[in-house]
């Protein structure tokens, strides 16, 4: 990725999109002498509803019911994202941002740190207090998210009450950080690597990859003790990370990424199923919807197509998802 904010130039001079390390990576604790400590009001979780990176952060703090605890700020979806970064374009609802009156993300960078060169990432995770970014990097954002505030949540979906049932239980620990490893690689960041490629090989290299991770997923969730989630009865965090990419696969991967090999809805019945449960679930496992409710699918449309440049937004397919 070019280290100008040029919006659209995401890929390098041989057409392959790389993506660079996130460059906030303090952390959250949950002991109150830590330089972030966790409390009521104190952070700000800025996020863009369009963005994958960001829905992990944003579910989970659905999930964990963090509402009250942390705020979110959403960059405007129909804003258009130039050199300054995600912005505020002023419709109703989103004249300004709200802790400063900042109308685009450089301007929040730029308070944590003026000399700041690198890109204006989404999420972005704010502490209001030392007025600060704590983090940038979603994956340990959520873990932040779901550990280190169990003072302010109740009993019951505390992660330090739900032993082997937590997200990320001990015993699976090894196993959840082996299928981060390549569903972050050929699929979650695989797309980007499609969708960003500006040459004919960039973009075949990295396309069949994404299917041979579908398929794997696939035969994985066919396996006993992968049902109905990706490691059981419960919901883990490889259940978090792997959605925000199959949510957005078959209206604007397979559409404006070209990752058009199969659908998910048509090809891949087993993951379709695992994707409609978690979309669809109001219940107590899903903390009354965290999955569904995090679900724009306009504005996934909408954002890809004007990231590649397209002022021409696919409508299909339709329905948007298909019923349980
Ligand atoms: N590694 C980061 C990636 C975040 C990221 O790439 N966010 C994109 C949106 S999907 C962004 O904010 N892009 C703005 C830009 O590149 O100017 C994470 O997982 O938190």
């Amino acid at each position: 990725m070019s280290n100008s904010n040029d919006t659209h130039n995401f890929s390098e001079k041989d057409g392959q999109f790389r993506r660079k390390p996130s460059v906030f990576r303090n952390f959250i604790s949950s002991d109150p002498d830590s330089e972030f400590p966790a409390e009521k009001d104190r952070y700000a979780l800025y996020i863009h509803i369009g963005c994958p990176w960001a829905h992990r952060t944003n579910i989970v703090r659905s999930l964990k019911g963090l509402e009250d605890v942390i705020q979110l700020i959403s960059w405007d979806t129909s804003a258009v994202h130039e050199g300054k970064g995600w912005a505020m374009s002023g419709a109703p609802g989103f004249e300004k941002e709200p802790l400063y009156g900042f109308t685009n993300a450089r301007q929040l960078y730029e308070k944590a740190d003026p000399r700041y060169e690198g890109r204006y990432l989404v999420p972005t995770l704010w502490d209001k207090k030392k007025e600060t970014i704590v983090s940038n990097e979603s994956s340990e954002i959520i873990r932040m998210l779901y550990t280190e505030f169990d003072a302010f949540i109740p009993q019951h979906l505390r992660e330090s009450s739900k032993g082997t049932k937590s997200l990320f239980p001990a015993h699976l620990r090894k196993d959840i950080e082996a299928m981060n490893d390549w569903v972050y690689n050929d699929l979650n960041n695989g797309v980007y690597k499609c969708g960003f490629a500006t040459s004919q090989a960039a973009y075949e290299e990295h396309v069949y990859p994404v299917f041979a991770a579908l398929d794997r997923l696939e035969s994985h969730l066919s396996q006993p003790g992968h049902t109905p989630y990706l490691f059981g009865d419960h919901i883990t965090e490889a259940d978090i990370r792997l959605y925000p990419t199959l949510i957005r696969f078959d209206v604007a991967y397979f559409t404006i990424f070209k990752c058009n090999l199969k659908m998910v809805r048509y090809e891949y019945p087993k993951l379709h199923e695992w994707l409609r449960r978690l979309y669809w679930d109001e219940s107590e496992v899903t903390n009354g919807g965290a999955f569904g409710k995090t679900v724009d699918f306009q504005a996934f449309k909408n954002g890809y197509s004007h990231a590649t440049k397209s002022k021409v937004v696919p409508v299909g397919p339709l329905p948007d998802i298909l019923p349980l």
